[in-house]
């Protein structure tokens, strides 16, 4: 099975308010596609929708050729499409390693593994959820949704108000990822690091998908920058 996500027309919401109008959305396997768009544009809604933690009102979601729409998160999850939600919501009674072993799914990132891939994190194992620091609970909220061995993972603002020198390990980690074939889908403020990791962008404006193209036409195109990013 392909790890091609196909989102067609999609509309959402949360319950009378609408949000997503007619999202079209495509990522080929081992592709990183960039999200990108002002606060309150819909980004966090389009990726709760397509993990179905949030009803589709019309439109599609098809991940490896498989309809998605409908179908409860831990369903989707199961297809092989991991979030890493914003504000982490890591569990405060799990120990870092309790986290990795009770999501585990075989596959390449075994717990072992991950503490490699993140050091801080293998100094921790021992620690509660609600122990860690804000970078270490970020990086353990990306280590929990590897361990389930995607074949798409989804990271929402995942350097959010975290130190300069943190976010640059998770940009260096994603970098990691990159070069292992992750296909992934990353929300992020962070326009110049994001050119860097992704190849395709796509910029949400009032719930719509008002720019989409490689990282070369959104690095060349300051206007789509200042129009769309505020920036
Ligand atoms: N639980 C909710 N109930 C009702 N409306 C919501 C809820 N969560 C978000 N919204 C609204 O949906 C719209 C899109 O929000 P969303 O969080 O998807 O945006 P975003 O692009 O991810 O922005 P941010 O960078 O602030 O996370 C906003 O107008 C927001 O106020």
């Amino acid at each position: 099975m392909n790890a091609d996500l196909a989102v067609r027309r999609l509309c959402a919401g949360y319950g009378r308010s609408q949000v997503l109008f007619d999202v079209d959305l495509d990522l080929r396997g081992g592709e990183i596609l960039g999200l990108l768009g002002r606060n309150g544009m819909g980004k966090t809604t389009l990726v709760r929708t397509v993990m179905g933690l949030l009803p589709t009102l019309q439109g599609r979601v098809e991940f490896g050729g498989q309809a998605l729409t409908g179908l409860k998160p831990h369903q989707v999850a199961r297809l092989g499409i991991a979030l890493v939600p914003e504000g982490r919501q890591l569990f405060p009674n799990l120990t870092v390693q309790e986290h990795l072993t009770a999501f585990a799914r075989p596959g390449r990132w075994t717990p072992a593994q991950l503490f490699d891939l993140l050091p801080a994190l293998a100094r921790r194992r021992g620690h509660l959820g609600n122990q860690l620091s804000g970078g270490e609970q970020q990086m353990l909220a990306m280590a929990r949704a590897l361990a389930t061995n995607p074949r798409l993972l989804i990271l929402d603002e995942a350097t959010e108000g975290l130190a300069p020198l943190v976010r640059e390990e998770i940009w260096h980690v994603l970098g990691v990822l990159r070069e292992a074939g992750h296909a992934m889908i990353v929300i992020d403020k962070y326009v110049q690091r994001l050119l860097g990791l992704a190849d395709r962008h796509v910029i949400l404006e009032k719930g719509r998908v008002v720019w989409h193209g490689s990282s070369a036409a959104l690095d060349a195109d300051r206007a789509v920058w200042h129009r769309y990013l505020g920036i």
